[in-house]
Order: C-alpha cells, then structure tokens, then sequence
C-alpha cells in the first residue's frame, strides 16, 4: 500500500517568540525540518513526503529543500490559519488511497520505530496514533476550584497521527471549520474508533524557548 507523510510546517510559532518560525530554527546546524523529515525518510525509503508551509516562507523552504534535499521529489502545499486548515490542504495534494501519517514539523525526535508502528496499526485497523501515559498528577479546573482525577484515565497524545488515505480525508470534509487540535478528534468525530500506539517522552512538541535547549 503506498505510504505518505504531511509534514505540517504551516505555523507561526507566536509561543516560541522568535521572528524565524520555530521549524526553520537551527538545531546541530540543521534546520528543525529537515531533523523531522529525515526521520520519515530512515523509517521507510519510499515514503512520499508532502510538506505544509506558510505562504511567507516558501522561498527559505527552497533554500533549505536545495541544500538539503537535492534532486528528492518533496511536495510542497501552502498552510492554513489553523493546523487542521494546513493538514487539509496537504491532503489535497493525495490522489490515490494508501496510508497517511500526519506529523507535526516541530517533534524532530521521533523515532522511526514509532512510524512504522502507527503505519503498521492504520494498516491493520485504519489508524495509529502515538500516545504516552501521564507521569505528572492531574486536575481538572471546575470554575475557582480543582478536582483530583485518576490519571489511569488518561494519556497524551503525540505525532504522527497515521490513517487510511480515504477515511481521513472523508473525516475532514465532514468536520468542517469545527476547532480540533489535532487529527485523531476529526478521525473520531467522523464516527470512526482511534487506535493508540506507544509513543515516547522524547517526541517533544518544540513549543516554547524552554524546548529548543
Ligand atoms: N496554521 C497552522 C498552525 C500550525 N501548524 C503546524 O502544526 C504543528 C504544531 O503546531 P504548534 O506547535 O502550535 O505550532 P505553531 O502554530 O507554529 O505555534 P503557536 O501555536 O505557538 O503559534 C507545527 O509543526 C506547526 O507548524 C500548521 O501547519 N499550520
Ligand atoms: C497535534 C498535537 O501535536 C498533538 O498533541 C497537538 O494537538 C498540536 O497542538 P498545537 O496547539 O497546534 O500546538
């Protein structure tokens, strides 16, 4: 089945307080991105890569793409407002059915272990979406007081966010402008049951300054 990878790179990064957005940021001299990408590619040689960018910086995306990526077939759409508007439009770009991972740009540390897992279980029950337990107490905020709640309950969720090309992208169309943070709640407010794979404690959102040390 063929394989795919949005990259959603379509952000600002207004946390990260830097004028450069955070995907484009230099870790060990290499662009964020380009840490993110290379991950995919170690995972599976014939994955294709769709990458999501802000309109403003497509030219520093073919700066980067040609220093980096000589001569690779790496397909580029524009980002939305939102995450879910920038995955979207990444979706277009896909013709024929398979299995999409979407990931975010900012969590180069993925391990191209927890790739093939999620693409092994959307393959096997139409999604795989990385998740870690909680290691911190949790709360929940009900108006001016706090309530104790049983961690067991929950877990975090992470990228990549794997589906099957069609199921996803139906999913999409169906939800509409509805304000997901990210693709499993689409997949699962379409009707569809969300199957978790291990994530890990190192697959960091690159968010605020604190996480780029
Ligand atoms: N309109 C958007 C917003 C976010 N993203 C991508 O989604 C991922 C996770 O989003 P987040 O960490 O929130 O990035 P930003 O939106 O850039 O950051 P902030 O919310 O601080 O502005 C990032 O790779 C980001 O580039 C995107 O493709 N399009
Ligand atoms: C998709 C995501 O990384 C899963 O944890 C997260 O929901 C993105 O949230 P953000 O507010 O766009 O950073």
């Amino acid at each position: 089945m063929k394989k795919y990878a949005i990259i959603v790179a379509g952000g600002t990064g207004t946390r990260m307080k830097s004028t450069v957005p955070k995907q484009f940021l230099l870790v060990d001299d290499v662009p964020i991105i380009v840490h993110t990408i290379r991950k995919f590619q170690s995972s599976n040689k014939e994955i294709e890569i769709i990458v999501v960018l802000p309109e403003a910086h497509i030219k520093r995306w073919e700066a980067i793409q040609f220093q980096f990526f000589p001569d690779q077939n790496i397909q580029t759409a524009i980002g939305g407002i939102t995450r879910s508007a920038s995955v979207l439009s990444g979706l277009t770009l896909i013709q024929e059915d398979g299995l999409v991972a979407i990931h975010d740009a900012v969590r180069p540390f993925v391990h191209p272990d927890i790739i093939n897992a999620s693409f092994k279980a959307a393959d096997e029950s139409g999604s795989g979406v990385a998740a870690v337990d909680l290691k911190d107490s949790i709360r929940e905020l009900e108006g001016a007081k706090s309530i104790a709640r049983d961690r067991s309950n929950y877990v975090l969720v992470q990228t990549p966010q794997t589906f099957r090309v069609s199921a996803i992208k139906a999913a999409y169309k169906k939800a509409g402008a509805g304000l997901f943070t990210d693709d499993a709640s689409v997949y699962e407010a379409a009707g569809n049951h969300v199957s978790l794979v291990a994530g890990s404690y190192d697959n960091i959102k690159i968010t605020t300054p604190e996480d780029l040390k």
